[in-house]
């Protein structure tokens, strides 16, 4: 055990430190923003049994492209909030698994482009000149200068495919050596490309036919795998040159080894390969030791300059992160504003005690399941101008599942969760002018529905002074804090009720913090006549301390008058 990890478990004001867990090398320049208020383990070389024998203990984990961060890693996790990929392909990370979990997933999306972009041009440059089997004969021994005649890049085509952060910063660098550029990118911003002088191609085909170097730069996705096969080769010059420094399998490893070996092409400079490093007997081990390849052990990234940014990058993240905040590149969180975020704060609370009051009162209470219920969630005042509500919609979500479902929801996986449950809700900014007592105010209505039993029901509140309240449920005004134990009931409004409840509650030992006696709303205390109607209901929130079970519910259930009792827990 790490001393930090000693420290974390034997007790006192350290015991509760988050854990970050680096199993791989991470430029100390940003893990020195995170030893102060974490405990951080540097474990290198786990085996992936290892990594998920002790991810349980850990709240956020760093990794560079040689940890695969499985589903398995991942539910194992149970306290990881932020898995940080120190570098730009998250291709080694289960993303989707990430965001079933609610883990978020951030990257460095920039801080090694312009390494990868140089280690590019190095590779083209040694592709081109024999730099590697040079070197190789010289140390051996040999002076092959006849056997290693090279072709000059200049005034040579180069096809970038994938136009994106490293393609762009390869086409000027290769502008520069003097090479004429096309690139094939559906997605790339023909501005970019015209201004870095690139010719923008739409058919892949036309542009295979015409390179004499040829480099891709897209992330490895399933359209991606293989997208230079047999039939590409085939389409190229028997002189042309392919690189790779983006991830092996975007060229096929095989038959790019049978178009060397034919001399289909020329030869490749290759940084990535499809096991790394290539397992023995592999495909991938037979190009990297080929003689017609310049192989390097995917050092695209590794620059002293880039490994000090991308670690900065990602520790600043998480540290954010761990301590409540957003992070600035997230790979499955949508984007929101930390300003935006702070303003909002309140009102998450607020909407995920509405989502708990309403399962509790008005669903489990009865028995039932609040899975396949639909919501509106308006927003009045302020909140109406928010162009971000996500939080708020999170926060309905974990409210409204949090009693019979241990799913961790957050803003990750808020959608996912919503859409297995079945619930659906739908968020109205309600922008028109009306008399507003509260800056913001929030209505939570479900809407009626005979298939699930669902009636429809509302729940009203508001933020005020960074605390919360709510102001109606169901038909009743009331204004509360949704805080502690709960006990509702609906009486009708008659003398000595209030008497009653608390002889039940005492003869039990509860404490009653505090009550509120909650009329019928104005419209309701009308007939269509507009005459007041008799019997009226009422409902009484009792804030209390102490343990409420069954026996106490049901002596409140039999006392005169009382309609429904339910027990909340907010
Ligand atoms: N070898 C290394 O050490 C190293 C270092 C950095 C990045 N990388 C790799 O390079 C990749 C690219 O990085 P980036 O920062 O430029 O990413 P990026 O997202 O900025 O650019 C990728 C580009 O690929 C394009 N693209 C996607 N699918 C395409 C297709 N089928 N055809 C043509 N274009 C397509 C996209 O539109 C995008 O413009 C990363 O995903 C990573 O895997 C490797
Ligand atoms: O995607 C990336 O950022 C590169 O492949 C770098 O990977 P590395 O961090 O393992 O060097």
């Amino acid at each position: 055990m790490t001393p930090s990890a000693t420290q974390a478990v034997s007790g006192g004001a350290e015991a509760h430190r988050p854990r970050i867990l680096v199993p791989e090398k991470i430029s100390e320049d940003g893990l020195a923003l995170l030893t102060p208020h974490f405990d951080v383990d540097v474990k290198l070389a786990l085996s992936p049994d290892e990594l998920t024998q002790i991810i349980p203990g850990y709240h956020g984990l760093i990794v560079r492209s040689e940890t695969k961060v499985t589903s398995e890693v991942l539910r194992a996790g149970r306290k990881l909030g932020v898995v940080a990929r120190a570098g730009v392909g998250v291709d080694n990370i289960d993303v989707a698994a990430a965001t079933n979990e609610g883990i978020i997933v951030i990257n460095s999306p920039s801080g090694n482009i312009r390494a990868a972009a140089e280690h590019t041009v190095a590779l083209l440059l040694a592709t081109a000149r024999n730099v590697g089997r040079a070197d190789g004969s010289v140390k051996a021994g040999r002076w092959d200068r006849g056997k290693l005649v090279g072709v000059e890049v200049g005034r040579k085509v180069l096809g970038i495919v994938g136009l994106g952060k490293v393609g762009l910063n390869v086409a000027r660098m290769a502008k520069g050596l003097g090479m004429h550029v096309l690139a094939v990118d559906p997605f790339a911003s023909a501005d970019m490309a015209r201004q870095a002088g690139v010719e923008l191609m739409v058919e892949l085909k036309d542009l295979l036919a015409t390179v004499d170097f040829l480099t891709i730069h897209t992330p490895l996705l399933a359209t991606t795998m293989d997208l230079i096969g047999e039939a590409q080769f085939r389409m190229m010059k028997k002189t042309a040159y392919v690189l790779n420094v983006a991830r092996g399998g975007v060229y096929n490893e095989a038959a790019l080894l049978d178009a060397l070996d034919a001399g289909t092409i020329a030869g490749a400079g290759l940084d990535v390969f499809t096991s790394e490093p290539p397992a023995e007997g592999s495909t991938a081990a037979r190009l990297a030791r080929h003689p017609k390849v310049t192989a390097t052990p995917h050092l695209g990234a590794s620059t002293v300059e880039a490994q000090e940014n991308v670690s900065m990058d990602v520790c600043t993240q998480m540290l954010e992160i761990l301590r409540g905040g957003l992070p600035t590149s997230a790979v499955n969180v949508p984007i929101i504003l930390p300003e935006e975020y702070r303003k909002l704060q309140p009102s998450v609370q607020l909407v995920e005690k509405m989502g708990r009051l309403y399962t509790q009162h008005f669903v489990r209470a009865k028995g039932g399941m609040v899975g396949g219920h639909r919501f509106e969630l308006i927003y009045r005042g302020e909140l109406a101008g928010m162009p971000n509500t996500k939080p708020l919609y999170a926060a309905l979500v974990k409210g409204l599942v949090a009693s019979f479902s241990d799913s961790n929801v957050n803003i990750v996986n808020a959608t996912v969760i919503a859409r297995e449950k079945g619930i659906v809700i739908n968020e109205t900014h309600a922008r028109e002018s009306q008399d507003m007592t509260y800056s913001n105010l929030v209505t939570l209505r479900s809407v009626a529905d005979a298939k699930t039993g669902t009636s429809e029901q509302i729940i009203e509140g508001y933020a005020s002074d960074k605390r919360v309240y709510i102001s109606k449920l169901d038909r009743f005004n009331a204004t509360f804090q949704p805080d502690g134990t709960l006990i509702i009931l609906h009486n009708y409004d008659k003398p000595g009720k209030i008497g009653g409840v608390g002889m039940v509650l005492g003869s039990h030992g509860i404490n009653i913090r505090f009550m509120q006696v909650a009329s019928l709303g104005r419209e309701c205390l009308q007939d269509h006549d507009g005459r007041a109607q008799q019997d009226e209901e009422a409902l009484m929130i009792l804030g209390v301390d102490g343990d409420v079970d069954d026996v106490v519910l049901d002596g409140l259930r039999a006392s005169d008058g009382v309609l429904d009792v339910s027990l909340v827990n907010l």
